[in-house]
């Protein structure tokens, strides 16, 4: 099991639909102290317009199948050249000039062949870790662009911060409502309203399993909305958002509304797990690979902390789709709760595919 390394670069992917205000929010962060040491790769495609030193351009196009030849895992070979060559491209006399990476998509961007690039290519998994995923929504189309693209709902799905910008031009009902859709598509993103870009860069660090200085970990902040809703039930809860729908394992119904079965977030839930009982490796793993390996492409994003049978300190898993770190062995448990926590975010997979195997791992 690998040890967390926190000397390796983290990378913080900033997504977001067509003209949300990805542009605008970088050109506020790259004024800011903190982003100076901070590598920005854009897509080439999009408008340069940066003013700043640490800057390189990829070309999303090129997304490429991965060696397994698995339709849904595709990676970016433009950005692993990028980043593979960063580290002496933008070094001075020996030193790399820069400690943190944002990398920009474009609006239609499926964030998955970045992650996969990331966890996959062994010389970029070793130097750089994702530090969080950003996806920006805009208050006054976001409605729209989520009924119809589900490029957008994606984004929104496995985002660790949501940034809703343009306020100003949409109601505060308007507002509200978006922030409500987005909480029932991903209960666990954090949500913050920005004007014009305006935001501390700090906030958008630390988004991941490491805090911002890359020195502590807090698997609690990072499992946290997910796993607090449903109270204790033996050895298992379990709960499922799903547009508003909230239930939990067995009897803990907690209510919900309607929905419109036609728009895109109708297919997206965030299921959650606690379990008291440690968890045996072996079959752990096991249903792991034959439950990714089935899911495929609507395994969106999973997280999870893991009290292993026989072992004293915590691991934590996360993935996209089938391809996963592997599980990281944390120094200590950050708090008296010793429980596993796991966290998936899909499309299309009913809880009860989860949930009837979920009690055969402990
Ligand atoms: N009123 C208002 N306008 C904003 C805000 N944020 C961005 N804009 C404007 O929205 C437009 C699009 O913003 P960009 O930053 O170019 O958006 P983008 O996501 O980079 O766009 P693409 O690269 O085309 O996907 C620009 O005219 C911005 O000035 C905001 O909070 N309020």
């Amino acid at each position: 099991m690998a040890k967390r390394s926190s000397s390796s670069i983290p990378v913080t992917l900033l997504t977001g639909f067509l003209g949300s205000g990805k542009t605008t929010l970088l050109n506020q962060l790259v004024r800011q102290p903190e982003m100076s040491r901070t590598l920005v790769v854009i897509n080439e495609f999009g408008e340069i317009g940066l003013d700043h030193q640490l800057f390189s351009a990829t070309d999303e196009t090129q997304v490429m199948a991965m060696d397994s030849g698995c339709v849904c895992c595709t990676i970016r070979g433009d950005l692993a050249q990028t980043l593979r060559n960063a580290t002496w491209r933008f070094a001075r006399e020996g030193k790399r000039q820069f400690d943190r990476v944002i990398i920009e998509t474009t609006g239609l961007a499926d964030p998955a062949p970045i992650m996969h690039t990331l966890m996959t290519d062994e010389r970029i998994a070793t130097r750089y870790r994702l530090d969080g995923i950003v996806s920006i929504v805009d208050a006054s189309h976001g409605q729209s662009t989520l009924n119809h693209h589900t490029e957008a709902v994606k984004q929104s799905a496995v985002a660790d911060l949501l940034l809703i910008t343009k306020s100003d031009l949409a109601s505060p009902e308007e507002v509200s409502g978006l922030q409500a859709r987005l909480s029932s598509i991903n209960p666990g993103a954090r949500q913050q309203r920005i004007i014009n870009g305006e935001i501390n860069a700090r906030n958008l660090m630390g988004l991941g399993l490491l805090d911002a200085d890359g020195l502590r970990s807090n698997p609690q902040r990072w499992l946290a909305t997910h796993t607090a809703t449903p109270p204790a039930f033996g050895a298992m809860q379990f709960s499922t958002a799903f547009n508003q729908q909230t239930s939990s394992f067995p009897g803990f119904a907690q209510g919900h509304t309607g929905s419109d079965r036609n728009r895109h977030d109708d297919h997206i839930r965030a299921h959650c797990f606690t379990l008291s009982t440690p968890i045996q490796r072996e079959r752990f793993e096991a249903w792991l690979e034959l439950m990714l390996s089935l899911m495929g492409d609507n395994m969106l994003r999973l997280k999870g902390i893991l009290n292993i049978a026989g072992h004293n300190r915590p691991s934590v898993i996360h993935g996209v789709q089938h391809v996963f770190h592997p599980p990281m062995e944390l120094d200590a448990w950050p708090d008296d709760d010793h429980r596993s926590r796991l966290v998936f975010i899909t499309r299309d997979i009913p809880r009860e595919s989860l949930e009837s195997v979920m009690v055969a791992i402990t």
